[in-house]
């Protein structure tokens, strides 16, 4: 049988997510919050597409996330007392109670599910990260079976990860590997090919 793994996907509430994006919508915050929305559902459809993947749930405060996920078919698990991204992902692994599992960021809006499951057959069981196209963030993080995520996102996570024992997954996954970030980020996941949210929400400099 094949190892399957439960991911946590953080997605921080519409208007305080994805600043750095900002000025791809034009500042306006409708056009912004859609952008935002659009970033998460690709991933997360993508996710649930991906046959090694037993459940997806995200970790999110935002109504307007959680019910456009609950149309995916995706739970959602309000964000802890503690605040933060690393206290959001501890408290959706401590409540999902996997055998495996993982935790993957909101904003890969061109990932493809082929490249989701060969990280995750690469990873061999072991607990393990696959960095930005950059190599200093952290996109996926995966625990090894019955372990901890004990998962260190924020600046320079990857050498965190790597750090605290996880295993480097480098692999030609660029899909996984683009984090959308930034305009110049959004570009490149454009020539990867995005998924249908994204694609509907680009803002006009795309066109
Ligand atoms: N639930 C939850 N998710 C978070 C939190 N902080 C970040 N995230 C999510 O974690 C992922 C990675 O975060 P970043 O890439 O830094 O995204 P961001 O904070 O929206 O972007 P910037 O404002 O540009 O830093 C994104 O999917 C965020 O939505 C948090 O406090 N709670
Ligand atoms: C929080 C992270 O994302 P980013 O670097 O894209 O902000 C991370 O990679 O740990």
């Amino acid at each position: 049988m094949r190892d399957e793994i439960d991911l946590v996907v953080p997605v921080k509430t519409l208007d305080r997510a994805k600043t750095r994006l900002t000025s791809a919508t034009g500042g306006d915050p409708v056009s912004h919050a859609a952008l935002a929305l659009a970033l998460a559902l690709d991933t997360v459809s993508a996710a649930i597409a991906t046959p090694g993947v037993r459940r997806v749930v995200t970790i999110t405060s935002d109504p307007a996330v959680a019910s456009e996920m609950a149309a995916l078919g995706v739970e959602s698990l309000p964000e802890p007392v503690e605040p933060g991204l690393n206290a959001a992902l501890k408290h959706g692994a401590r409540t999902l109670r996997s055998s495996r599992i993982g935790a993957l960021q909101a904003d890969l809006p061109a990932l493809r599910p082929d490249e989701l499951q060969a990280a995750l057959e690469a990873s061999a069981g072991r607990r393990a990260f696959v960095p930005d196209r950059q190599g200093t963030g952290t996109t996926l993080l995966l625990a090894a079976p019955g372990g901890e995520l004990d998962p260190r996102f924020g600046v320079g996570s990857a050498g965190h990860h790597r750090v605290s024992g996880a295993v480097a997954l480098i692999g030609a996954w660029p899909s996984l590997r683009c984090d959308v970030d930034t305009e110049e980020d959004l570009r490149l996941a454009l020539m990867l090919g995005l998924g249908t949210h994204t694609a509907n929400a680009l803002p006009a400099w795309t066109t």
